[in-house]
């Protein structure tokens, strides 16, 4: 068995919408970024990279490179994914948490969820997003942009 950890935050500039958890969500603002921005996907990344002992999303996919500007970042996430059934692994759960003023995202939670588990071939129980306000204090609070957060655990494939 193995954990990772992993947390990205993206800034708020120009847009119409934020991708999070590769679910379109309307909003006034949209994610400063090299990719789309799903803060989301990017911590789920890091906590799976994290967990194979694999570097960040960054070693993997380099904001220098043009290659992936405005990408859509669930073929990071497949990508991952990949690297962790290569070195003999599946997912045993993923936690995530999003911090965000706004907008709200409790509405959005079961679609995120369950694109989630559709792009990672899991079952919904195995994927967990919260979400929470930062009481209006730092970045967050600030309505200046998001973060968010994962943790997975992988077992091995008998
Ligand atoms: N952007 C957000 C932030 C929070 N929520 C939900 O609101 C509830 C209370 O959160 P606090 O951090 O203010 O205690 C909680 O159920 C969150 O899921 C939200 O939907 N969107
Ligand atoms: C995803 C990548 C892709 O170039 O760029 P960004 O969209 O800016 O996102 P970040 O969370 O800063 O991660 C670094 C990069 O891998």
């Amino acid at each position: 068995m193995r954990v990772g950890l992993g947390f990205d935050v993206h800034a708020f500039g120009d847009g119409d919408h934020l991708m999070l958890g590769n679910v379109r969500i309307p909003f006034d603002r949209g994610f400063v970024a090299h990719s789309d921005g799903d803060v989301l996907i990017h911590a789920i990344c890091d906590a799976l990279l994290g967990a194979l002992a694999l570097g960040d999303i960054g070693d993997h996919f380099p904001p220098s490179d043009p290659q992936w500007a405005d990408c859509d970042s669930a073929d990071f996430l497949r990508h991952c994914q990949q690297l962790m059934t290569q070195a003999g692994y599946q997912i045993g759960n993923i936690d995530a948490v999003i911090m965000a003023e706004q907008p709200k995202i409790g509405p959005h939670k079961k679609a995120i969820q369950e694109k989630l588990a559709e792009i990672l071939n899991i079952k919904g129980n195995q994927i967990s997003v919260k979400a929470t306000t930062t009481e209006k204090l730092g970045f967050v609070g600030r309505k200046e942009g998001m973060a968010a957060q994962a943790i997975c655990l992988l077992t091995t494939v008998d």
